[in-house]
């Protein structure tokens, strides 16, 4: 019996179009100046950890800040990158200039879900801040009622490894054979199943991943019926 769903955000419960062209065009514009004014602050980690991945440690930050922007433009889901990118949003969202924004199915989906009695987790390559404030200024009313939780690449691991899946289900305390994983993307099926997960793919309209086997694929929340899995 499913208890607990897990959702992924970009091309499951958003459209791809709004992560990079909403977030990351956000992120883009404004990163130079952000990592200059906080080199000191909380940019003082993420300036580490992009010059140790980059293999440049006494780059300065025009440099990271060039080497992060090509990361957004070539879609490179770095820890550092994801961290900057939720610390810059954040100002967006509470000026009213970004928006978390959801497939029309998906707000429906996520209530009736919670009033059932399941819990909703959300893993996402976004950090766990940006996540949060995906949901709670979510487009059309606040969705972050609904979530249990967040889980990003610093505290489960890369979305393609059955070991992320693994420390997320000992994370909540609930056994793989009781979460449903929810995502467009084959990898990341094949790794929560690989960690004894049920699966279910989204195929949506538009959208770049192309389903693959041995997954079932739907293409609305609205097909997806927890109980009969
Ligand atoms: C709204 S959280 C930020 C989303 C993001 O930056 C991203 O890379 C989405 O990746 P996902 O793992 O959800 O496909």
């Amino acid at each position: 019996m499913i208890t607990t769903i897990v959702v992924d955000i970009e091309g499951t419960t958003s459209p791809t179009s709004s992560v990079r062209e909403d977030l990351y065009g956000y992120t883009r514009e404004r990163l130079p100046a952000w990592l200059a004014e906080n080199r000191t602050g909380a940019a003082a980690p993420i300036l580490a950890a992009a010059k140790a991945q980059a293999g440049r440690p006494s780059a300065d930050t025009d440099e990271v800040a060039a080497t992060l922007r090509g990361w957004l433009d070539s879609d490179v889901k770095a820890e550092s990158l994801k961290a900057a990118q939720g610390l810059i949003c954040a100002e967006g969202f509470r000026n009213g200039a970004l928006h978390g924004e959801f497939f029309a199915d998906v707000p429906p989906a996520l209530r009736a879900w919670h009033a059932d009695g399941l819990a909703v987790y959300v893993y996402s390559s976004g950090s766990v801040r940006n996540q949060q404030d995906w949901f709670t200024f979510a487009r059309g009313g606040e969705l972050a009622s609904l979530v249990c939780g967040y889980f990003d690449l610093s505290t489960a691991g890369g979305k393609r490894e059955a070991s992320s899946y693994e420390k997320i289900a000992g994370a909540i305390g609930v056994s793989g054979d009781r979460i449903l994983f929810l995502s467009d993307h084959p990898d990341e099926l094949d790794a929560a199943v690989a960690a004894g997960w049920h699966a279910i793919g989204l195929a949506r309209p538009g959208e770049p991943n192309p389903p693959r086997p041995p997954h079932r694929w739907v293409d609305t929340f609205a097909d997806i019926d927890p109980s009969a899995e």
